[in-house]
């Protein structure tokens, strides 16, 4: 006869009766908890294995008449009813307690009925789902950090212009269906062709990072700087007139300026043009930039280092 199948079981596993008393505590549950079969058998202090405090485990809840308002009070959120056995029940919980350090874990509850269908008792199953859980969170991280690579300018840390596509469609079509105003800012270092033409490519690589961490430290949070090609940036600024990012625009380009001794690479001062233009009704994505396209190209004309809001 089968007599010690429960002390064979490698899941962590105990029995409780209608008194709540620990009827079975297995050698997988010792090691789980820190807590010995002769510690635990004939008493009621099963919480001791996750809680610092006295409160009812999930074997426990099963046992109640009123399991439905008791699991709502106890893992409200994190419980469902198990399909494989009929009245079980399963929830996730963070123990921070353990004796082996924080775990997280998944537990299982259910009624046992004797052979005239009484209810003679509860049991319930105990996993160490740590392992699970930190790994799921490292997936979620690596797919935010490769998620964030392919939409940011390797050189630069900016956004790249594949996002400014994505991104100017949502702020065209919120702006159509809101009537709310936004500007976008092209900025273009003047003569750039020169610095990589005295100084080396990889000067005017330094170049462009450090002017793109001018505009970064320039910018509000709801703020985006995107890399639109070569030497040339583009600043979306969400709920922001021309007069407004004027402001910024002119911040940046005097920066530029100010800052540029910092800079160790030997190259003479760089300077930027920067054109100007804020949401028109009816606009598209090709008649918006195009406009502070020229904007731009009149910031050049007048002799660069300056900023033009578009007619
Ligand atoms: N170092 C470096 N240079 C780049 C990069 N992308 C584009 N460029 C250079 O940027 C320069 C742009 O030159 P032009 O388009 O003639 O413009 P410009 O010299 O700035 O003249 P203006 O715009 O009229 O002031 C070219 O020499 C490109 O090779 C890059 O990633 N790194």
């Amino acid at each position: 006869m089968l007599v010690n199948f429960f002390d064979r079981i490698v899941i962590p596993a105990f029995f409780l009766d209608v008194d709540h008393k620990v009827i079975g505590w297995n050698p997988a549950m010792e090691a789980l908890s820190g807590l010995s079969r002769e510690q635990m058998l004939g008493t009621k202090t099963q919480w001791k294995a996750f809680y610092s405090e006295e409160r009812p485990v999930l074997a426990d809840l099963v046992l109640e008449v009123d399991l439905n308002e008791q699991l709502e009070l106890y893992y409200s959120g994190r419980y469902e009813h198990c399909d494989v056995v009929s009245g079980a029940i399963s929830a996730t919980d963070y123990f921070p307690n353990m004796p082996q350090g924080p775990k997280w874990m998944s537990f299982s509850a259910s009624v046992v009925y004797d052979q005239y269908g009484n209810r003679c008792g509860a049991v319930e199953t105990v996993i160490d789902i740590t392992e699970q859980k930190h790994f799921a969170a490292l997936l979620i991280k690596r797919e935010r950090h490769f998620r964030e690579l392919s939409i940011t300018d390797q050189l630069t840390g900016v956004y790249n212009s594949r996002y400014l596509h994505r991104q100017l469609q949502e702020e065209l079509s919120r702006s159509s269906r809101s009537g709310q105003v936004f500007s976008i800012c092209m900025l273009d270092l003047d003569n750039f062709k020169n610095v990589n033409d005295q100084y080396g490519h990889l000067a005017g690589d330094d170049v462009l990072q450090f002017f793109a961490n001018i505009i970064k430290e320039n910018l509000r949070k709801q703020d985006r700087a995107f890399r639109f090609g070569g030497e040339e940036f583009l600043i979306l600024l969400p709920d922001t007139t021309t007069q407004s990012a004027f402001v910024v625009a002119e911040r940046i380009r005097e920066s530029l300026v100010l800052r540029q001794h910092f800079l160790d690479t030997g190259v003479k001062p760089v300077t930027v043009s920067i054109g100007i233009t804020e949401y028109k009704e009816g606009d598209q994505e090709t008649t918006l930039v195009g406009r502070a396209d020229n904007a731009l190209y009149s910031a050049k004309a007048a002799g660069k280092n300056c900023t033009i809001i578009s007619a």
